[in-house]
C-alpha cells in the first residue's frame, strides 16, 4: 500500500516514528513534510497529502499536528476525502468499516506514540464493509460535496 504522510512542526517526532513503523510493515511511505521544527501551518501539509489521495497517487493519507483537529478540518474540506480523527481504536476501526475513511489525523500532543502506532495499524488493516447501505451513505456524502440535493431542506 502507498501511504502519504504529512505533519506540522508539532507532529514531526510522531511522524518520524510512524514512517519507520509503516515502512517496517512493508508499505511505501510518501513523506510530504514538514521535515523540521520551524513553525508552520497544518493546512499546507493537509493539502499536499489529500491531493495525493484524491489523485490516487497514494492509497491512504495520514496527517499529524498538535491535536489532529486542524489537519482534520482541512482534510475534510477536500472533495473525495473522508478523514477521521484517531484517538481510540473502536472509532478508527469503524471509520474504515463504515465510512471508508481515506485519511487518518492524529494529535502528537494528545496521544502517546504507542497508541498512535496501534491506531495506524488498525486503520491500515481494516477494510471497508462494502455493501449497498454503506455505498449509499458514501453517495449521500458526495451529494453534500457537490451540493446536488435540492430537496434536503
Ligand atoms: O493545527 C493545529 C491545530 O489546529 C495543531 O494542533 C498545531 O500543531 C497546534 O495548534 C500547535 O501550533 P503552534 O503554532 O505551535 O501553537
Amino acid at each position: 500500500m502507498k501511504v502519504a504522510i504529512g505533519n506540522d512542526h508539532a507532529g514531526l517526532e510522531l511522524k518520524q516514528k510512524l514512517v519507520t513503523h509503516i515502512e517496517n510493515k512493508g508499505h511505501t511511505v510518501i513523506d510530504m513534510g514538514t521535515g523540521n521544527k520551524e513553525r508552520t501551518h497544518s493546512a499546507v501539509y493537509a493539502e499536499k497529502v489529500t491531493k495525493l489521495v484524491k489523485l490516487k497517487r497514494a492509497d491512504m493519507g495520514i496527517l499529524i499536528c498538535g491535536t489532529g483537529a486542524g489537519m482534520n478540518i482541512c482534510a475534510n474540506k477536500v472533495n473525495g476525502i473522508r478523514a477521521v480523527m484517531g484517538f481510540e481504536p473502536y472509532t478508527v476501526e469503524q471509520a474504515r468499516r463504515h465510512n471508508d475513511t481515506n485519511v487518518l489525523t492524529l494529535g502528537a500532543l494528545t496521544i502517546e506514540p504507542t497508541l498512535a502506532i496501534k491506531l495506524v495499524d488498525i486503520w491500515l488493516e481494516t477494510d471497508f464493509d462494502d455493501n449497498e447501505t454503506r455505498r449509499y451513505r458514501l453517495h449521500l456524502i458526495e451529494e453534500i460535496e457537490n451540493d446536488q440535493n435540492e430537496n434536503s431542506i
